[in-house]
């Protein structure tokens, strides 16, 4: 059985990434997958060469608009998960790296779920520090705005159609209102202009990433109330009506009662 090395390539957009990327390479404390080593992305040409036809980096970091989120930036080929990387040096980088894999072996899902690395699925976890325990549950809606947001900055940057996609509580996105998981962007948007060029997963993110840093400027100390209009106008349930299955707790007797969806609570439930 072959073994893959999991190597993790290092990059900055800032001056001061220079010595963070040399303190790193080859830092004991940081906590690694077994065999695996931090490394420069500054390395011999040919393995930059190969590098790039799996993820350009450079190309990635020319469209970021950000200076702090997305400007600090791990890629693997292969890694168990970027979020067990991140979670487990989360002091070792600056806010906002974020950590890019071509695959994972280990991915992990909401609730203990296994998540699958489907090919060409865009795979990434960016850090990011709270104070307020209050303002984390909003802060997947702030996520799942940039993402919308992001595909349509990145698709009007490339003059193609932006397909539809929508905010299903609390942060899933479905394209035409279905929950397929590997709906692929590429063929929808080929659905809209069959001429349409692919998007690239470099641009695709250094979009994300620059949105993500707007959207989140004011989060912290004004909340999510400036952002709650863009957040409903894209999510799917506006005047949706849905069923609650409500249990009476004395007589186990099971009602089934219909719902209106308004919008969220303040405490950022729906
Ligand atoms: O279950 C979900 O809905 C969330 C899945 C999140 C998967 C991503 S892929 C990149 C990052 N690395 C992981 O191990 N998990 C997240």
């Amino acid at each position: 059985m072959e073994v893959v090395k999991c190597v993790i390539f290092l990059q900055g957009k800032l001056p001061s990434h220079a010595d963070l990327i040399h303190a790193l390479s080859g830092n004991k404390d940081l906590k690694l997958p077994e065999g695996a080593e931090m490394v420069s992305l500054a390395l011999s040409e040919s393995t930059g060469a190969k590098l790039r036809e799996l993820f350009d980096t450079s190309l990635y970091l020319q469209n970021l608009r950000a200076s702090e989120f997305g400007a600090f930036v791990l890629y693997s080929p292969v890694i168990p998960s970027t979020h067990t990387l991140l979670s487990q040096n989360f002091h070792a980088f600056p806010q906002g790296t974020v950590c890019i894999a071509g695959a994972q072996l280990q991915g992990k899902g909401r609730a203990g779920n296994v998540w699958e690395s489907p090919k060409a699925c865009l795979m990434f976890s960016f850090t990011m520090k709270m104070t307020s325990g209050r303002l984390l549950p909003f802060l997947q809606y702030v996520v799942s705005l940039a993402v919308i947001e992001g595909l349509e900055e990145t698709c009007n940057s490339k003059g193609i159609p932006a397909p539809e996609v929508r905010i299903k509580w609390p942060n899933d996105l479905y394209a035409k209102g279905n929950r397929k998981p590997t709906t692929c962007l590429d063929a929808l948007i080929q659905e809209l202009d069959p001429r349409a060029a692919n998007l690239r997963q470099e641009e695709l993110l250094a979009f994300i990433m620059s949105r993500f840093e707007k959207l989140n400027g004011k989060f912290p100390t004004d909340g999510f109330s400036p952002l709650q209009e863009s957040y409903y106008s894209r999510w799917l349930h506006s005047g949706q009506t849905v069923t609650l299955e409500e249990k009476d707790p004395k007589s186990s007797e099971v009602s089934h009662v219909p719902v209106t969806i308004r919008g969220l609570t303040p405490s950022g439930t729906c």
